[in-house]
């Protein structure tokens, strides 16, 4: 058996690697990015970057080096920085150590792993942050007593979430910043929120901004597949495809049982069938034959896909790594 991924494959031969968003668009048109010019988010969170002493970027653990959007760093670059890695509870991290090497030789010196919805790992934020911008320059928020820190990152991964959780940790508190299951949920860069007393510390969410450029179909598929790209933009049966390829490479299997195969398989559109078989997500269509129409019952690949991904999304296919 290969690895499948068919579709994926035929994508990514029909575009140049490292191609540009304007090559890009008819595979991934992602509505909120300007070409060649600054996002409006980002131009509002650099005009605010004299409030905060640190930022804190939030990514999602299943791909730790791609997706990263590098006008953050560009732009944002000069204050204290802490990578954020959540959804630690659906990403593989049996290999942490190799990936906390690779990030510290990109630019990632502080990094950690988070949890958002179970709080793991929240506690330990707010001695580092703290850390952090003691050993910085505050420039002329050096008299300020409180920490002001902005919140960064692509779409969907978690940063409301994380602002909730640390408030909940350290305040008792419940929701203040508004979350969701798509991209796009923080539109406006908000007023600021207290998550800790002592310190006294605020943070600023802000809206997702993805990259302008997306340097490869694979690293949009990845993003897809983490929910940072509206699923309908991408198309459901080809992140299907990505997705059985993803998993068949990682040898992760668990899908073979969950959907009643008899073996790993390579061909999207066989998986698709069975999972449409297994839940019952067909419908009906017309078929014209020479001597009249008749009515067939057929699989619903569309529903079945989004099945496939949703199910993984919420870890029951297992942890994996994208990257
Ligand atoms: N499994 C898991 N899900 C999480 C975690 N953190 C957040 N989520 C879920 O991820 C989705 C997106 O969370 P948000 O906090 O709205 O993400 P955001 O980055 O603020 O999103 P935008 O406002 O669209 O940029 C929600 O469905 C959350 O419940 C986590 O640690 N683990």
């Amino acid at each position: 058996m290969t690895t499948g991924g068919f579709l994926y494959q035929k994508i990514k031969n029909s575009v140049f690697q490292n191609a540009n968003l304007t090559k890009m668009q008819n595979i991934f048109p992602i509505r909120n990015v300007q070409i060649d010019q600054m996002p409006a988010g980002l131009k509002r969170m650099k005009a605010d970057l004299k409030k905060v002493d640190c930022i804190i970027e939030v990514h999602d653990a299943r791909i730790p080096f791609s997706g990263r959007n590098p006008l953050f760093h560009e732009n944002l670059g000069i204050k204290p920085h802490l990578l954020v890695l959540n959804k630690m509870d659906l990403a593989d991290l049996t290999e942490k150590e190799r990936i906390l090497r690779h990030l510290r030789y990109q630019d990632a010196k502080n990094v950690v792993f988070t949890d958002c919805v179970k709080d793991e790992n929240i506690r330990e934020m707010v001695p580092l942050i703290t850390e952090l911008i003691q050993a910085s320059n505050r420039y002329q928020r050096s008299e300020a007593l409180d920490y002001c820190i902005m919140v960064i990152g692509v779409p969907n991964v978690g940063k409301s979430s994380l602002i909730n959780s640390l408030r909940r940790c350290h305040l008792k508190k419940g929701k203040a910043s508004r979350v969701g299951g798509e991209p796009g949920i923080t539109r406006a860069v908000l007023s600021s929120i207290q998550v800790s007393e002592r310190p006294p510390m605020f943070l600023f969410d802000t809206p997702g901004v993805l990259s302008p450029q997306i340097a490869t179909v694979e690293t949009g598929m990845k993003l897809a597949l983490c929910g940072t790209i509206l699923d309908h933009l991408v198309g459901e049966d080809i992140m299907a495809d990505y997705l059985l390829y993803t998993l068949n490479k990682k040898q992760k299997f668990s899908y073979v049982e969950r959907y009643d195969l008899e073996e790993p398989c390579d061909d999207i559109e066989n998986v698709l069938k069975k999972i449409a078989i297994k839940l019952n997500k067909t419908h009906k269509v017309k078929a014209f034959t020479g001597v009249g129409d008749i009515n067939m019952i057929v699989p619903n690949y569309t529903a079945a896909a989004y099945d496939f991904i949703r199910t993984f999304r919420k870890g029951d296919l297992g942890k994996v790594m994208l990257d």
